[in-house]
């Protein structure tokens, strides 16, 4: 199949808004892929050569990518980089640079899609000693043969900013119009498999019967299972119908571990696979995890002085690190609080009641100084609970989760079973959608930030408030790096940001207002920290902020 197919719906995509119209011609391509390609085509749609939990990275920055189109078109790198400044799109400008190129070379092959991935995963395995230069061929390679429009999209592809709104749910929706399956059961196959390539290739080769029976895999990171969130302990035990698991709520980061013999790997609630920058929690879950063969989860915590908690960032700062680990491992040592078992030696567990996978859990694993398990009351007294909620919040961590005894783990969903348990107003996750240059001495740098909400309905991120405070100097002119690349839209001072970065946000209260579509604003929204752990999609939706809404009408009115 010819690449330039795959560019022209890239193209179609970019010029609809229209999701309904997009879920077509996303589904019309996928019909027409052939069996041998449906794997790596659903990711390619997305923008992405690999599904985020796999280890693998292009690894090619703008400057290579300048370098490599140069070697192809003859014209030099400076003019591109000019090229770059005018359009303020590198896609843009690699398709103007073809366009200029003198002669197809005589030899010039069109490019296939099989072609394209195969030079990309080449890109991705190249390693050590020259592999810049190598990479370097490969690219240019592509180029050559690569039409204008074509050159476009492979730039936007290998550095990660296609532009084609299709995220998850509009994949979803697709392969099930492609296929003439059922949406539930694509979704349920990607919850539990995280892999679009393996889903769309179920659904056109096994229907609504294959795609009920995917089972989790050992390998594949299942989404993980979300919290609502309680006004206190004794909404959250009558919630739970009188008795519940309570469970100190650690400030840490999420991760899934996957166990299959000697192999062991860690993902991130991103499910980006983090395995590598951890590698003492590698050697330590090996001895703890007594299991041939499991896949468990819990929160990993970056430990202070005295065994206390240190915030969530440090743990993040551990996953980003990729050279001189090992001194990151005396730096910020970490502990693995484990609170889930999914899947062990061949059994699933999912649909196995919470009271038992915790004894299942408590089976597979010897704790040790490093892997431990959540601590854990199950009671039906309030004031038990409550004694356990101050002395979590006294011992540093951010309060308490309580876990309906019968509840089977949902992937991917924020349901009422688990309920988290925290003494403030949540702060929220939100997404950057838009910014403002700033003044005088930070003109060149983007100052107030439009954050949205997700709207898992429509798929769409509807602002909710402007933050500007919060930022050090340091912190803008970061956010200004990171987003540049983002800007979709200019007017004025004003510039719209696709929607890609998640920062966390707190505020003094959620008001209702007419100001924004969502209905809601937020009253003195402060920056509190990147949430690189989260994906836009991840961000707190709508319908959370009007159950926060409603909390604190309800702690008001008790006030
Ligand atoms: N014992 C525990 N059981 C379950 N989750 C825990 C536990 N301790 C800490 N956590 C963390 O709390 C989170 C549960 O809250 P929620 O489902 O709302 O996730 P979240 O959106 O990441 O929220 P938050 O920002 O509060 O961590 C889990 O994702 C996990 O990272």
């Amino acid at each position: 199949m010819r690449y330039s197919e795959l560019a022209d719906l890239y193209q179609r995509l970019e010029k609809t808004t229209l999701k309904t119209l997009k879920t077509r011609f996303v589904a019309d391509f996928l019909k027409g892929t052939p069996d041998d390609l449906l794997e790596i085509v659903p990711y390619l749609i997305l923008g992405k050569v690999f599904p985020d939990w796999d280890e693998r990275e292009l690894g090619v920055g703008e400057k290579l990518l300048i370098k490599a189109v140069s070697l192809a078109t003859g014209v030099s790198e400076g003019e591109i980089e000019d090229s770059v400044r005018d359009t303020g799109d590198l896609g843009e400008s690699v398709a103007l640079a073809l366009k200029r190129k003198k002669q197809r070379s005589f030899f010039s092959q069109p490019l296939t899609i099989r072609r394209v991935y195969d030079t990309f995963v080449k890109i991705a395995e190249a390693a050590g000693q020259g592999s810049q230069d190598r990479k370097l061929k490969y690219l240019a390679n592509l180029f050559m043969d690569a039409k204008p429009e074509e050159g476009k999209y492979l730039a936007r592809t290998v550095l990660g900013t296609m532009r084609t709104g299709v995220a998850e749910g509009l994949m979803r929706d697709a392969i099930a119009e492609a296929f003439g399956v059922k949406a539930e059961l694509v979704e349920r196959a990607y919850m539990l498999t995280s892999d679009f390539g393996y889903v769309a290739r179920v659904a056109k080769l096994e229907g609504d019967g294959g795609l009920a029976k995917v089972r989790i895999q050992v390998g594949k990171p299942i989404r993980p299972m979300l919290a609502q969130n309680a006004a206190g302990v004794k909404d959250a035990l009558e919630e739970m119908g009188g008795r519940a698991a309570f469970e100190i709520k650690y400030d840490g980061a999420r991760v899934q571990v996957h166990k299959d013999g000697e192999v062991v790997i860690i993902y991130s609630r991103r499910l980006e696979n983090v395995t590598r920058s951890i590698p003492e929690m590698v050697e330590a879950i090996k001895e703890s995890l007594k299991a041939e063969k499991a896949i468990v989860e819990g929160e990993l915590v970056a430990v202070g002085e005295g065994g206390r908690p240190r915030p969530f960032q440090y743990v993040l700062r551990r996953f980003r690190r990729k050279y001189n680990i090992e001194e990151m491992v005396e730096r910020i040592p970490l502990e693995l609080n484990l609170f889930d078992i999914m899947y062990v030696d061949g059994e699933e567990l999912i649909e196995t009641p919470f009271s038992e996978r915790r004894k299942r859990l408590e089976e597979a694993v010897s704790q040790s100084e490093r892997v431990k398990l959540a601590e854990q009351l199950v009671t039906d007294n309030a004031d038990e609970a409550e004694e356990f909620y101050h002395r979590a919040l006294e011992l540093g961590h951010e309060g308490l989760m309580a876990k309906r005894l019968d509840s089977i783990y949902e992937p991917g969903n924020r349901g009422k079973k688990w309920l988290k348990i925290k003494p403030t107003m949540e702060d929220l996750d939100l997404v950057i959608v838009g910014a403002e240059w700033g003044e005088g001495r930070r003109a060149h740098l983007l100052g107030s930030f439009l954050v949205a909400a997700f709207d898992p309905h429509s798929g769409e991120f509807v602002p909710v408030g402007k933050v500007g405070s919060g930022f050090t100097d340091e912190d803008l002119a970061e956010f200004t790096k990171m987003l540049r690349p983002l800007i979709v839209r200019e007017e004025g001072k004003n510039v719209e940001i696709e929607p890609k970065i998640v920062i966390q946000v707190t505020y003094q209260e959620i008001q209702r207002s007419p100001k924004y579509r969502s209905g809601f604003a937020l009253r003195f929204p402060r920056y509190v920290a990147l949430r690189e752990d989260k994906s836009p999609e991840e961000a707190d939706t709508i319908e959370r902020i009007s159950q926060l809404y409603e909390l604190q009408e309800r702690f008001k009115a008790r006030k």
